[in-house]
């Protein structure tokens, strides 16, 4: 069929993603296409990290992000190592320059395989996040919540990695809260215009804390990169752990930390892995998709 491009099913820590190569094509991968591959088992996604020429002299990649109800993310933490993964294994290389509508990042893998994000700096004025109320200090907003009768998810610190996120501190195991069930109530509250990805994080220790997401336009999925540097970075801001701490996904089956730093010079840098799990081709404008054969399979 023509207009085929490769892609790769691969996770970062659980985070479902598709690597879809866009390279040398000026067309873009259709929320049509996004919602048809989410429906299917195979190809169930959380982000859509598509992969374009670059636009900016010293980058290596234009990056298009997608969640899986087609609408488009600016920032995908977990999805931009499965992007440094991907092109290492085709270049060889192990330092890339992306450029993201959020801006530029600077990425590199490691020689034990994990990958650093340098995810730019975080950004906390109100009506940047954005939030549509006024407050000098996003470190904790208040929201007036009706049907939610759980009072510490009234007043959360919010902030934007290029995303906007809301991080709401829990005294418990975030896996204890029904997040499935006020997830959505929180994604769209009316404070947040852009809507928001909604974390839950508890603190473990100055160094450690648990977190688990409901994401803008994925909802629950096992990880998300954006939001662990989000947590981390309002836990620092507000006392809570120093500038580098490990974030225990709480809902990722992968038991291995996300390890996050907010260096002094304000960037975020994020270090986890990535895994590829199979490759195939997919028409970027219907989401019809073919699997590769496994290597050993035999063509019948
Ligand atoms: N899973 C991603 C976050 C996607 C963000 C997206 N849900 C949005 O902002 O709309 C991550 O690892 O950072």
């Amino acid at each position: 069929m023509a207009g085929l491009v490769e892609f790769a099913k691969m996770n970062g820590l659980g985070n479902k993603i598709l690597v879809v190569d866009m390279r040398g094509r000026p067309d873009k991968v259709t929320p049509e296409a996004a919602i048809a591959l989410n429906a299917d088992p195979q190809t169930q996604f959380d982000q859509i990290m598509a992969i374009h020429d670059p636009k900016a002299h010293g980058t290596d990649a234009w990056i298009d992000i997608l969640n899986s109800d087609g609408s488009r993310a600016q920032a995908c933490g977990n999805g931009t190592r499965c992007v440094v993964q991907a092109l290492a294994a085709e270049t060889g290389r192990k330092a890339f320059t992306f450029q993201t509508v959020a801006g530029i990042l600077n990425a590199a893998e490691h020689e034990d395989g994990s990958i650093s994000v340098d995810m730019g700096k975080p950004v906390f004025a109100w009506n940047r996040i954005p939030l549509s109320e006024e407050f000098f200090d996003t470190s904790r907003i208040e929201l007036q919540i009706g049907p939610i009768d759980a009072p510490v998810l009234h007043s959360p610190s919010a902030m934007s990695m290029g995303n906007p996120h809301a991080i709401f501190w829990v005294d418990r195991d975030p896996m204890a809260f029904d997040l499935e069930r006020f997830g959505p109530l929180l994604e769209n509250h009316p404070m947040f215009p852009e809507k928001a990805n909604i974390t839950l994080a508890q603190v473990i220790s100055k160094e450690s804390l648990r977190t688990r997401t409901w994401e803008r336009g994925a909802g629950l999925t096992l990880a998300c990169g954006s939001a662990a540097c989000a947590a981390a970075v309002s836990a620092a801001r507000t006392g809570r752990t120093g500038r580098r701490v490990e974030i225990d996904v709480a809902s990722s089956p992968i038991r291995q930390p996300l390890v996050i730093e907010w260096r002094e010079d304000d960037h975020v840098i994020m270090t986890g892995p990535a895994e590829w799990e199979w490759s195939g081709r997919l028409d970027p404008r219907t989401g019809a998709f073919t699997r590769d054969l496994e290597p050993g399979a035999q063509a019948n």
